[in-house]
């Protein structure tokens, strides 16, 4: 089953296209984030998947409904990069009003900023909170009812460390009931571990999709391997591989994928000058800067 459906999906703004036949299914439960330069066309995406938008050229389907359709707007929770709330009004006060729009019990209101962390904070006006606070408003709001499928646009800006932690593990648990999210985020670290799919935009074209595991398997880059010399070993150990960089008593050496289990031989044979080893993979920001630093080229 797939919750939103995207096919050939186009925006153009006068001669500029922001969005090019891009095409995307997302199903329950799965954690997509977006990524892409500034004006790579992710919140134009967004826009047209919640019917904010009219698009010119392509489908957006929610469960088989067209976005911006009653159907469509009860089962989609958005929550926009820079959400604004009246500022005179408590937390409570904002999303008991929230509630009411979308016919449901103001009551629920505690239970809601309970959920994101501000329960003590339910009383005070908005225009006292800090950024991060007025995020977790918008999450609050983006959490009523059951949304089946969650937009958020760079929800973890403005978050704390430990703020962010708790929004991943709301987002996984939310994941868990089926919801399907999709997040755009400049922050790629912290997506490593908590989207299932990552789809890279970059000039307005998808240019990436898949798993990390997925995007490392496309890529070109190597892993890099970490070795420590036994004492008095150093010397040894840069001649058995001269390859190498030395940094401090520490050697440095780029392992393309497709050597892999020949430099773990080589290690394995040279245990008597090595210490200990680490191998690590590119990471998300490795990939990332290659896959958009490639579409740079290929636009240039
Ligand atoms: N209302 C609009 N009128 C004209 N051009 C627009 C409009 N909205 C977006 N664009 C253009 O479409 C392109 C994609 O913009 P979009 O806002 O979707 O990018 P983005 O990936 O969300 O960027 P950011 O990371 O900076 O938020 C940009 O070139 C932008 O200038």
């Amino acid at each position: 089953m797939t919750i939103l459906a995207l096919t050939d999906l186009t925006k153009r703004f006068g001669k500029q296209t922001a969005l090019d036949a891009v095409s995307l299914d997302i199903s329950p439960g799965e954690r997509v984030a977006l990524l892409g330069h500034n004006g790579a066309g992710k919140s134009t995406m967004m826009k047209l998947i919640l019917g904010l938008l009219t698009p010119d050229g392509g489908t957006v389907q929610i469960a088989g409904h067209p976005p911006g359709s009653a159907v469509a707007r009860s089962l989609t929770a958005y929550l926009p990069e820079n959400a604004a709330f009246h500022p005179s009004l408590t937390g409570r006060e904002m999303l008991r009003h929230y509630l009411r729009l979308r016919g449901q019990d103001p009551r629920g209101a505690d239970a809601l900023l309970e959920k994101v962390g501000l329960g003590d904070a339910g009383g005070r006006r908005i225009g006292g909170y800090s950024k991060g606070m007025r995020q977790r408003v918008g999450l609050a709001q983006a959490l009523i009812g059951t949304p089946r499928l969650m937009v958020l646009d760079e929800p973890t800006t403005g978050l704390d460390p430990i703020s962010r932690r708790d929004f991943y593990a709301l987002l996984d648990e939310l994941a868990e009931r089926g919801a399907a999210i999709l997040l755009s985020s400049h922050a790629l670290s912290e997506l490593e571990a908590r989207t299932d799919r990552i789809v890279v935009l970059a000039q307005s074209r998808m240019v990436a999709q898949g798993t990390l595991a997925d995007l490392r398997r496309a890529a070109t880059l190597p892993l890099t391997v970490h070795l420590a010399a036994r004492a008095g070993q150093g010397a040894a150990l840069a001649q058995a591989f001269p390859e190498a960089q030395a940094e401090g008593d520490r050697l440095i050496l780029a392992c393309p994928q497709e050597d892999k289990l020949t430099v773990l031989e080589r290690i394995a044979a040279r245990r008597d000058l090595i210490a200990d080893f680490d191998l690590s993979s590119p990471t998300l920001d490795d990939l990332y800067a290659q896959i958009s630093g490639r579409e740079n080229g290929r636009a240039a």
